[in-house]
Formats: structure tokens, C-alpha cells, sequence
């Protein structure tokens, strides 16, 4: 690896479960997907592919972390998906010192890549750059990899930037995209970051997963 991680299996992975599920009507962690939750599918999927999840970003009343470590938001008030990814940096900060990095995983996208962590961190130049996912040219920042020195500019802007935009946020810092293809399956090209949002899109990801499982 050319880049500035010199192993992508030292990277802690903190999963992204602290939205309001406004959409979804009810904590689409738990939506079943293929008769597992969501949460446990996506935290299998990283331990099979990568390394294993270390800590799970979601409100402090969370019935049951499944070994993670569960980090609240720092800051109240449901302020957005960086809140969640300040967390795992200052979770990353103290735990895991020697570690530039910290990369997030929302639990709302099943079918994420298998080589995610290792060609986000690959894009990684110095310790103090950004990598996010992108597919379709869109860009997908709750996939992240973050420097954990950006933790203070990250509070500041959260408590003081009017609109909370992650796009701005983004704008603050070096950041490398890369672009992950599309998944031929039998019913159509699958984008990698397809996520649940609504029930419909968990009906759309039971197809998906049909038509990835008829490919096996
Ligand atoms: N910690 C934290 N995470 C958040 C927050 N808002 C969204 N997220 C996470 O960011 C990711 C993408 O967010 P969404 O897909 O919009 O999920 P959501 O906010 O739960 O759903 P909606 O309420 O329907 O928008 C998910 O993993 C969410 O759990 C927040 O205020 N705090
Ligand atoms: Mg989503």
C-alpha cells in the first residue's frame, strides 16, 4: 500500500446507528433483510470481508450492542450524521492511539463492498486527509475514512455552522472520492451504497438480495 494507512486491518470501524429513522417509522437497524437485522448483517458482512466493527455510534438506550462498544453522540440533539462520526473519532482518540484513522459504516446499506475499507484507506495520503465513498459519481460521506486530528474543527463546525451541511463541512478538508462500480446482477446494475431508508427501499432490498443470492 502506497498510501499513508499501512494496513487497513488496523483501522477501527465504527458503525453509524444514531438517525431518527424518520422515514423508516421505526429503528431500521432492527428491519429484518434476508431473516437477519440489519445492524447484524452489516456487522457480519464488515468481520467477513475486513476487520470487525469495534463500536456502534446510537443512542445510549440501545437494548443490545452485540459485543461493540456503544458510543452515543457527544452531542445532544440529533445534529446529523457527523455527530456520529465526531463520536467515532473521539471514541478512535482514546482507544485506539496509535491509530490515524477511524472509518464509519451506516447500517442502513446492505450490499456495501467487500474492498471498501482497503481502497478508502489506499486513497489516503496523509494522516490528515478525508477518503469517502462514491458510486454512480455520488458521493457517499457516511462511508468514511476520518483523521482523527480533525476531531476539534469537526466539533467547532458542528456547534457553530448555521446549516450543518456535510458537503461543506467536506469543502474544510483535503478530500480523496473513489468511486466504487456498479454490481451486475440479473435484475440490473446494484449500486454498492444502495441504503434503506423507507420500507419500500426494504422491499427493493429483499429483491436485491434474491438477485445477488441467485447469482451464488
Ligand atoms: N449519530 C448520529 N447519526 C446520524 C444522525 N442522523 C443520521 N445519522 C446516521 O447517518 C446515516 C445516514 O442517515 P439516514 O440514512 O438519513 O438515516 P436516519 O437519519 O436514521 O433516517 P431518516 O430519519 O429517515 O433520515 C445513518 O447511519 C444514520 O444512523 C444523527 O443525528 N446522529
Ligand atoms: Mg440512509
Amino acid at each position: 500500500m502506497s498510501g499513508a494507512i499501512a494496513n487497513a486491518d488496523d483501522i477501527p470501524v465504527v458503525l453509524l446507528a444514531g438517525g431518527r429513522s424518520s422515514r423508516m417509522g421505526a429503528n431500521k437497524a432492527f428491519a429484518t433483510l434476508g431473516g437477519q437485522s440489519l445492524f447484524v448483517r452489516i456487522a457480519a458482512r464488515i468481520a467477513k470481508t475486513q476487520v470487525r466493527p469495534v463500536a456502534l455510534n446510537a443512542d445510549a438506550d440501545w437494548p443490545d450492542p452485540k459485543g461493540l462498544t456503544l458510543v452515543p453522540d457527544g452531542i445532544a440533539g440529533k445534529l446529523g450524521p457527523l455527530a456520529g462520526v465526531l463520536a467515532a473519532i473521539q471514541y478512535a482518540a482514546q482507544h485506539y492511539p496509535q491509530a490515524s484513522h477511524v472509518a464509519t459504516v451506516p447500517i442502513d446499506s446492505p450490499f456495501f463492498p467487500d474492498d471498501l475499507l482497503v481502497r478508502l484507506a489506499e486513497a489516503i495520503g496523509a494522516s490528515d486527509e478525508i477518503a469517502i465513498a462514491a458510486s454512480f459519481n455520488r458521493d457517499h460521506p457516511v462511508f468514511g475514512l476520518w483523521p482523527v486530528s480533525a476531531a476539534g474543527d469537526l466539533e467547532t463546525w458542528i456547534l457553530t455552522d448555521p446549516k450543518r451541511r456535510v458537503r461543506d463541512f467536506l469543502a474544510r478538508h483535503t478530500v480523496q472520492r473513489v468511486e466504487f462500480p456498479a454490481v451486475q446482477t440479473p435484475i440490473g446494475p446494484l449500486d454498492p451504497f444502495f441504503n434503506v431508508n423507507t420500507p419500500d427501499d426494504l422491499i427493493d432490498a429483499q429483491n436485491w438480495l434474491a438477485a445477488l443470492e441467485d447469482m451464488s
